[in-house]
């Protein structure tokens, strides 16, 4: 009998093709068929431990933060809430505090600098150096933080950190103790819950919300599925088609400082412009593409941990956001911010990994040559593609609509079509999701705009060069995938396996999930926000105490993250892939994209058109594709409506549609808009005072406007118009060509995942220095006390009151503790 290396059509791939018994040499029929490589524990230890674990870590980062660095901020609290709140009250903030958020109260001593989320990079470095000395602290401290409640909290808490509510408290507790002090609790808490709701402003810039906010499990998957189905357009359209939103939102980041400056989210925008009914038309918009961003994280995970490691697909669909919610709730927004750089590490980390395997390391790839020459044979026209040497919905053969069949080539009407449902899904994705609001809310206007441009072109090269490697890399292994199995997401994994086998399972897992835990539990948070102040507050109980508010919160994280769950189960069990949903998502919600960015770009966008356009696009664009798929393929079921030309025309309907019902009603009908409604929405108090009244003086507001405007304009063309056109005269692209395209892409991974990496940290080295300085010597400490001191001596000077209330306060507790 002969090998099965003999048996391979094309010299390559000889371990997915056999001999049967007949002496026919028989592909395998899929490559994962049911047969995990890694073992179900593995499974659920990613599923239910990287959420668990970061949950914990993520804790230990703010605790750390609170200790070493809240200290600015410390002696203001202690001043005032350290030393003579009641322990109680205290107790409650801080319990709040730490579950829901520690994000949102002092962002304060995140800002030193514009564009880093220095807090967190400095706190992630002073982890790293200082772990060892630290170490046993650290390891008691992390259970102690969930374990012990209030009372060590509130000890932690008056011992070494006040720095988070200082701000607030030293405002409004500092001129009346006992009022203050009550005030400032009920404030707090009404922060901690705004914080979940709006991350964003101790965020000095977007640049890393974005990177990992928009680095989903389809960035991962998706762009390789469309590499394996298109080959070298697939990775550029993916990347380009939703880089481009991420440019342009910089505009909107923008208008929102000068247009509704006090604003929490999209929504309360559109109420204070449009009135009830277009705030409730919009609320089901956002809430519909955070249902299909959450949909696609869990069928994207639950996918790849099902293949990989055997774990039940409805189990895991469950499962994960369990896991996402556990992180959220106990980490709030800041811990997720402080994770945010380590999720970013990671991935870029093993995207770094990974495409150096496939285009330098690899023993079966290892060079843009050997890829180009095997991709030339895996599409030539002399390839049998007949069973059992191939089976239907396998890659094999030329490809239908790329110039002479090549998967190297631009020249590709599938690739150019995915790139135009791309646009359009993704405009949705980002102009009609809260979260990326609530990015822009938080942002600082003076950085927003350059933060807005690097976020984009960094994260430009997660699905360019991975879907460049591991994407091309599974053709160019001749890997038998299925059609279904790479619309479910499982071309990198089975790339990764075949290159590396467990290990790259592994790796593969990591980087997922750190995409599907960070993209998830900003999903989560944008839901609560929308809950908590578009519904609870507004609709429901106007007046909500902070506890009241924090309730909610807690419950819409708890209660939405179950619901996915429970319709994650759902779609896996009728069918519906990472891919549908990843093409149909502009079809469902594109036609609010015009009338939510007309919302703050034109004064004469009125409410009527805005309502009329988002549900008639919306109904016109899903009849369309469903009409077209019909017309086209005789019967209408998730293959065919799954289909390119159904899914480019119900997009493309939705949002043109959306867009020309809300202008033609708008010029009809002007509403002569000044604004004034949205500059009047009020913050919770104090939180606007964290960011200075500089950030939002007009002459700075244009000056970045015009920035934005014109680099985006600039790089939008450049990765849409531009680039494209340059590469359509190479037609079928020369081993020189590609090796060109291959080097852009492996020196775009690295450039970018350098520039994510350690730019954060060089640009924060005089913080670590700090720390460092704090945490080995007493010189932190004792500059913080004395610039506790100085304050307490202004208080005192300022408010004899104050002065008073200390000794009384003093002598009550000499009195107790007698
Ligand atoms: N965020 C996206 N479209 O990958």
């Amino acid at each position: 009998m002969a090998s099965s290396s003999s048996c391979s059509p094309l010299g390559f791939g000889d371990k997915y093709y056999s001999l049967s018994s007949d002496g026919q040499c028989v592909r395998q029929s899929s490559f994962f068929g049911g047969k995990p490589v890694l073992n179900q524990g593995v499974g659920y230890g990613v599923i239910l431990g990287f959420g668990a674990f970061f949950a914990v870590f993520t804790s230990f980062l703010v605790w750390l933060e609170k200790r070493y660095v809240g200290s600015r901020h410390t002696s203001e609290w202690f001043n005032t809430a350290g030393r003579n709140v009641k322990t109680g009250l205290i107790a409650s903030v801080i319990v709040s505090q730490v579950l829901l958020t520690s994000r949102v109260q002092s962002p304060s001593f995140f800002l030193p600098v514009p564009y880093w989320n220095w807090t967190w990079q400095w706190t992630w470095a002073a982890t790293i150096l200082q772990s060892s000395n630290v170490a046993w602290e650290y390891g008691v401290s992390g259970p102690f933080w969930y374990a012990s409640g209030a009372t060590i909290q509130v000890w932690l808490e008056k011992r070494y950190v006040g720095s988070r509510h200082t701000s607030e408290w030293f405002n409004t507790a500092g001129r009346n103790v006992k009022t203050g002090l009550i005030a400032s609790v009920i404030v707090s808490q009404v922060l901690l819950t705004s914080r979940v709701q709006s991350p964003s402003f101790f965020l000095p810039v977007p640049y890393w919300n974005w990177t990992w906010q928009w680095t989903w499990a389809a960035t991962i998957l998706q762009s390789s599925n469309v590499a394996w189905e298109y080959g070298v357009s697939g990775p550029f359209w993916y990347a380009s088609g939703a880089t481009i939103q991420v440019l342009l939102f910089g505009v909107m980041a923008i208008e929102i400082k000068r247009k509704a400056p006090r604003a929490h989210t999209v929504c309360e925008i559109v109420r204070a412009r449009w009135g009830t009914a277009a705030h409730v038309v919009f609320l089901v918009f956002c809430f519909m593409t955070n249902i299909i961003v959450t949909a696609m994280l869990l069928l994207g995970g639950s996918a790849v941990v099902n293949a990989l490691t055997g774990v039940n697909i409805y189990a895991a669909s469950f499962l994960i956001p369990l896991g996402v919610i556990v992180y959220t709730l106990a980490g709030g927004l800041k811990a997720t911010f402080l994770a945010s750089y380590i999720h970013s590490v990671i991935v870029h980390v093993v995207l770094v990994i990974f495409v150096y395997l496939v285009y330098t390391g690899s023993s079966h790839l290892g060079s843009p040559k050997v890829i180009y020459n095997h991709l030339m044979k895996v599409a030539s026209k002399s390839r049998v593609c007949d069973y059992p040497i191939s089976h239907t919905g396998q890659s094999c053969g030329p490809v239908s609509g790329n110039y002479k069949g090549t998967y190297l080539t631009m020249l590709s009407s599938g690739g150019l079509v995915f790139g135009i449902i791309n646009i359009v899904g993704n405009f949705g994705t980002v102009f009609v999701d809260n979260g990326y609001w609530m990015s822009a809310i938080a942002a600082r206007p003076s950085s927003t705009h350059k933060g807005y441009l690097l976020g984009g072109l960094v994260w430009f090269a997660v699905p360019f060069s991975l879907a460049t490697s591991l994407g091309l890399g599974a053709l160019a292994l001749d890997l038998p995938l299925t059609a279904t199995e790479a619309g479910k997401g499982l071309v990198p994994p089975a790339t990764a396996t075949a290159l590396m086998g467990k290990s790259g399972s592994i790796l593969l897992l990591t980087m997922l999930f750190m995409a599907v835990t960070s993209a998830g539990s900003a999903e989560l948070v944008a839901v609560s926000s929308l809950c908590t102040y578009d519904i609870y507050r507004t609709y429901i109980n106007p007046g909500a105490t902070g506890k009241q508010i924090l309730k909610v919160s807690r419950g819409v994280v708890l209660g939405f993250g179950c619901f996915m769950g429970v319709l994650a189960v759902i779609l896996n069990k009728v069918g519906v892939s990472l891919g549908w949903m990843y093409l149909a998502m502009g079809v469902i919600i594109g036609s609010a994209v015009m009338p939510i960015a007309l919302m703050l770009l034109w004064r004469k966008a009125n409410a009527l058109g805005a309502i009329l356009g988002t549900i008639i696009g919306c109904i016109l664009g899903i009849i369309t594709w469903l009409a077209v798929t019909s017309i086209e393929y005789g019967h209408v079921n998730l293959e065919t409506t799954g289909r390119n030309a159904p899914m480019l025309a119900g997009n493309l309907v939705a949002i043109l549609t959306g867009g020309f019902i809300h202008v033609v009603c708008s010029i009809l009908w002007p509403q002569k808009y000044d604004w004034g409604t949205t500059k009047q929405i009020t913050l919770v108090e104090q939180v606007q005072s964290d960011l200075p009244d500089e950030e939002f003086k007009e002459e700075k507001l244009l000056r970045a406007k015009g920035w934005i405007v014109k680099w985006g304009i600039v790089f939008t063309a450049i990765i849409v118009i531009i680039w494209p056109m340059f590469s359509l005269p190479a037609g079928k692209f020369s081993l020189g060509y590609f090796t060109f395209w291959a080097v852009v892409a492996i020196a775009w991974g690295t450039v970018a995942s350098v520039v994510i990496i350690i730019l954060p940290l060089t640009e924060s080295w005089g913080t670590i220095v700090r720390v460092l300085n704090g945490m080995f010597t007493n010189d932190a400490m004792m500059q913080k006390v004395d610039e506790m001191n100085s304050r307490l001596r202004a208080i005192m000077v300022t408010m004899p009151e104050a002065e008073r209330y200390y000794l009384l306060e003093k002598e009550k507790t000499k009195k107790l503790d007698g």
